[in-house]
């Protein structure tokens, strides 16, 4: 059986050198998983309440350990995920924290795929999961959060949108990293690396679209398919609430401004996904957006929507989007992420699973996005934490 027999907790490094959570399940029949949480830099106002790592791991030993140990079968995610809120009892998991929270959810899954031989993508998704293989997005220059003195907007990813294979796309985002820097030491420009491994130079965004740009085509001609342009802005981050502007060091935009600069990048960059383009609180703007180009191109909800159902149905209601970003910490288990996606799919609204800035060599997130037949996945184009997912994938697409 699949009955949890041990659940165990530490304090491990994550990508930025910081401490996060891990967690070890085991099971009465010897079925083992350890999952680890990821961290965010430029986190959302709504998300689910991350503790420090050691205080986390101490109130998940008193209160949510012992509602699993001998109680819960690792193979019943949402009896795993229920006892997690049921310790908790707050609807933002302050108590136990959601690192812990996350931490122990994923690894249940685990252990409850190896109870049972199979993968976990194959646990999580079923005998009718669908067919399909998400799309990488490659962050391949960045600021924002990420790095200091670099580009405004947050990400500038690389999306292999006509690769024939998950292999082909991850090694499409590689090759445009590898670009980005030629065009960087073509044009003089030194640069080092944000948290996501992307690079961080020091120029304006207009020259970054520019590089990205070009770093994109040289890949389509090389590779022979379609490779296309995505963003995150991480509008919130740039919003100024009580001067009620985008603010883009020198320059502002309100709101009105904000709406046109983004749908005429839409238009000249031909972009096919766009991340977080307004603030976290202004679902009218985001409709307004959605309703100008969301034929066009992906709005997609991330600090907006933080992986919450209440917040998507809020967004469905209103129009706001037609994509939602899936960030299993930001809800604090998987059946939460898994309730988000669902909510999406019936609502025409595109899941895209992904990681955070400050990550672990933890693939789940990998699993998920097959699990689900998400279409896309953000995860980072180089650095071992993020190759850890891209060559999960890699793995999964081979054998599946
Ligand atoms: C991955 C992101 O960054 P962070 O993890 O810092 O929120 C994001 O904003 O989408
Ligand atoms: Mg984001």
């Amino acid at each position: 059986m699949t009955l949890i027999a041990d659940v165990s907790l530490r304090r491990i490094l994550d990508s930025r050198g910081n401490g996060t959570v891990e967690a070890e399940v085991t099971t009465d029949n010897g079925g083992f998983g350890r999952a680890a949480a990821p961290s965010g830099a430029s986190t959302g106002e709504y998300e689910a309440i991350e503790l420090e790592p050691s205080e986390a791991i101490a109130k998940a030993r008193e209160l949510a350990v012992p509602r699993l140990v001998g109680e819960v079968f690792a193979g019943d995610q949402r009896g795993v995920d229920q006892a997690l809120h049921g310790a908790d009892s707050t609807d933002d998991f302050s108590k136990i924290g959601a690192n812990s929270a996350v931490a122990i959810s994923m690894a249940a899954a685990k252990a409850g795929a190896d109870t049972q031989g199979i993968p976990l993508y194959q646990h999580l998704g079923g005998a009718f999961r669908g067919r399909n293989f998400p799309v990488p997005l490659g962050n391949v220059v960045g600021g924002g959060e990420h790095a200091a003195d670099a580009t405004h907007i947050q990400e500038f990813l690389a999306a292999p949108v006509g690769a024939p294979s998950v292999a082909d796309a991850v090694f499409a985002n590689a090759a445009v990293h590898q670009e980005v820097h030629d065009i960087l030491t073509e044009r003089g420009i030194a640069a080092g690396k944000g948290d996501e491994g992307a690079w961080a130079p020091s120029v304006d965004d207009a020259e970054a679209f520019d590089i990205v740009a070009e770093a994109t085509e040289r890949v389509e001609d090389e590779f022979g398919f379609e490779v296309r342009m995505g963003l995150d802005v991480a509008g919130a981050e740039l919003y100024d609430n009580e001067d009620g502007v985008y603010s883009y060091g020198d320059r502002t935009r309100d709101t009105a401004e904000q709406i046109d600069y983004i749908a005429d990048l839409v238009d000249e960059y031909d972009l096919v996904y766009v991340e977080d383009p307004l603030d976290e609180n202004d679902y009218e703007a985001f409709a307004d957006l959605t309703n100008q180009v969301g034929e066009e191109t992906l709005i997609c909800g991330d600090d907006l929507f933080v992986t919450n159902t209440d917040r998507l149905a809020e967004g469905i209601e209103q129009g706001a989007a037609n994509s939602i970003l899936i960030k299993p910490n930001q809800i604090g288990t998987l059946t939460d992420a898994f309730d988000a996606i669902e909510l999406a799919v019936e609502n025409g609204y595109a899941p895209v699973v992904s990681h955070r800035s400050g990550e672990t060599e933890d693939a789940t997130i990998a699993h998920l996005a097959v699990a689900t037949d998400a279409p896309f996945i953000k995860t980072g184009a180089v650095g071992g934490e993020r190759t850890a997912k891209l060559n999960e994938l890699i793995r999964i697409e081979d054998n599946a």
